[in-house]
């Protein structure tokens, strides 16, 4: 393959993720509560507009995920010791998760709620 290639490019973009669930607790739980989000979105068929909100709120989760682990890699890289301008890029990118993950439960919330409700017959 050419370093250069699109093939290759893909390729090194597969690895970037494979190394942020390789080496990062929340993408392996970001990825396992997808897993769990997308099963009980097709047992319950869900309308495809409540399928795009869910695969919306996913790509962004995990793909804040990858940002913030990028963000990590270069800190390190670039400042090793203690500094606060290496806490303040770490800390805010972790905040960028963490706004992702709380629209992503709201958005799972309103999503499920009603199929939830229709499933256990308390639909009104
Ligand atoms: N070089 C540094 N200078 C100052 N503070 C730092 C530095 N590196 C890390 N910190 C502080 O420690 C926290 C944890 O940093 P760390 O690199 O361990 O990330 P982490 O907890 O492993 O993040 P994640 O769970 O997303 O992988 C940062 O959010 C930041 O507040």
């Amino acid at each position: 393959m050419r370093r250069g290639s699109l093939l290759a490019s893909f390729a090194y973009a597969a690895q970037g993720v494979r190394y942020a669930l390789r080496t990062q607790r929340n993408m392996r739980i970001h990825a396992a509560a997808a897993v769990v989000v997308i099963t009980a979105a097709a047992l319950l068929h869900l309308s495809w507009g409540r399928w795009v909100v869910l695969l919306l709120a996913i790509t962004l989760v995990m793909a804040m995920e990858l940002m913030n682990t990028a963000l990590e890699s270069v800190v390190d890289l670039a400042s090793p010791e203690i500094h606060p301008l290496a806490k303040a890029a770490k800390d805010t990118a972790a905040g960028a998760v963490l706004l992702a993950a709380i629209f992503a439960v709201v958005a799972g919330v309103i999503v499920f709620y009603r199929p939830f409700m229709d499933l256990l017959g308390l639909g009104g």
